[in-house]
Order: C-alpha cells, then structure tokens, then sequence
C-alpha cells in the first residue's frame, strides 16, 4: 500500500491527475482501451473537472470507458445521482459518447439495476473476468467505501460482483460493486481529505487488527494489483507518522 501525503487538496488532485493519466495512457497502449471507475460523492469533483479540461489532451478519450464503483438509489436526474455528478464533471467536458459510459440504470428497482450493471460488465467484458485499469474511491467518516456501509450485508458479501443493499442508517438502498470484485482490480486509488475523515483513515490504515463491519474500506486490498491512497495532512491527524 501507497500513502501520498498533500499538503493541500489542490495539491493532491494536481498528483492523482499525473497518477490517473499514467495509468490511462498504460491501459490504451497495452490493451487499446482503459476500463475506469469512478468514485461518487463531493471528493472528486475538482479532479473530474480537471481531467478534463485542463488535461483533457492529455488522454485519449475515445478509448475510455467509465463505470461507477456505486450508485444511489435515486432517478438520474437527481441531485444525488451519481451519474449525474460525473456527466456535469467530467462527460459533459469530453463530449463522451453514452456507449462509453456505464450508468446504473436507477429507474429499475436496487435488485434489478444491480443484475442488469453486472449483465452489462459480463458483456464489455466479454465473459472474462471483470478486471477494471482503475478503481477510484472515496471514503466516508464511517470508513464505507464505494457504497459498502459499516454494519450491512455488503460487509460479508463475498460470491456477487454487483449487489443491491439497504443502509439501514440512510434510510435507503445503494447498488454497489463489492470488496471481492474491487480486489480484482489492476489499480485501486484512494481520494481521502479532510479532518473529518481522519479518524477513519487511522482505523483502516493502522489497525492491526481489522473490524470489518465497523470499517469496511479495510476490506480493500488488491489480490495482485495496486493500492493507493490519495490524502491531504488534514486526514492524518491521527496517524502516527
Ligand atoms: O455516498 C458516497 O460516499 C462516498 C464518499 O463521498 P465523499 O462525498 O465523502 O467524497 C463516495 O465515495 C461514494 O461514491 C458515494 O456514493
């Protein structure tokens, strides 16, 4: 495991861009195409806009393909829509062609938009194993990653690729790909900044011991691939460096 260590959030975003369009450019020229899933929330916000426009000659666009590590459950035109977040972001910069990119289809119910996200990997990835060039993801303060909230039955799902789950704390369902699933991944790369996720960041980084349930981004670690983690000094305070 990789910790980088910014001093500002600016700063982190200026090294995950180098990092993200390193790993693209690798992915195209070995394989002619970068499977890449994203991260929702607020924490890549800027990197999304950056990426792509700032950047945006950096990558060659046409071979990416966007997928998302989670989804809620709301229409797509919702506020909170993950989707919505990265067409507003990223996709509307790059003029992204809707073939390239994986939505969760939310107008379905959470069991049914989780079955058919993992017909569509089954499908780009033609029957093989779903390995994704990079897994973006955050973390909340309650250590859930991608939407593999603490206490659920995501936590010990160890058989699906994609699975639908109710959070009992939110009030609502998420789809979300699972631990085993992410593990598989060539490259996983942490966005983590802010005070407020410093006391998550110590558990999953320094326990010895693990508590899964109570901190699920523990379960992240690549069987073969990368692991890094993005995150600014706010989100070290307590961590003994
Ligand atoms: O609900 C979610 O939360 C996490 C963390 O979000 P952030 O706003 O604290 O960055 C995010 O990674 C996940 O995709 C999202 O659905």
């Amino acid at each position: 495991m990789n910790l980088h260590i910014f001093k500002s959030v600016a700063e982190l975003n200026e090294n995950l861009i180098i990092y993200v369009i390193d790993i693209a450019n690798k992915a195209i020229a070995s394989k002619g195409r970068f499977d890449f899933v994203l991260t929702g929330g607020n924490s890549p916000k800027e990197l999304y806009k950056e990426l792509s426009t700032t950047f945006k000659d950096k990558i060659d666009w046409n071979k990416v393909y966007f997928f998302f590590g989670d989804e809620r459950s709301v229409l797509p035109n919702h506020k909170d829509y993950n989707g919505l977040m990265a067409k507003e972001n990223l996709f509307d910069n790059l003029n992204t062609p809707t073939n390239h990119i994986f939505y969760v289809d939310t107008t379905l119910s959470p069991e049914k938009a989780a079955i058919a996200y993992k017909k569509a990997l089954d499908e780009h990835f033609k029957g093989e194993e779903i390995t994704f060039d990079l897994i973006l993801l955050g973390m909340g303060d309650d250590a859930h990653t991608a939407s593999i909230f603490p206490h659920t039955n995501l936590v010990h799902n160890q058989h699906e690729t994609v699975a639908a789950v109710w959070v009992e704390k939110l009030n609502t369902h998420r789809i979300s790909l699972t631990a085993p699933l992410i593990n598989k991944a060539k490259n996983v790369a942490f966005i983590t900044f802010g005070e407020n996720k410093a006391n998550a960041l110590k558990h999953v980084i320094a326990d010895e011991e693990k508590d899964f349930e109570m901190y699920p981004a523990q379960l992240i670690k690549p069987q073969s691939g990368n692991l890094d983690w993005f995150v600014d000094e706010s989100a070290t305070n307590f961590l003994n460096l």
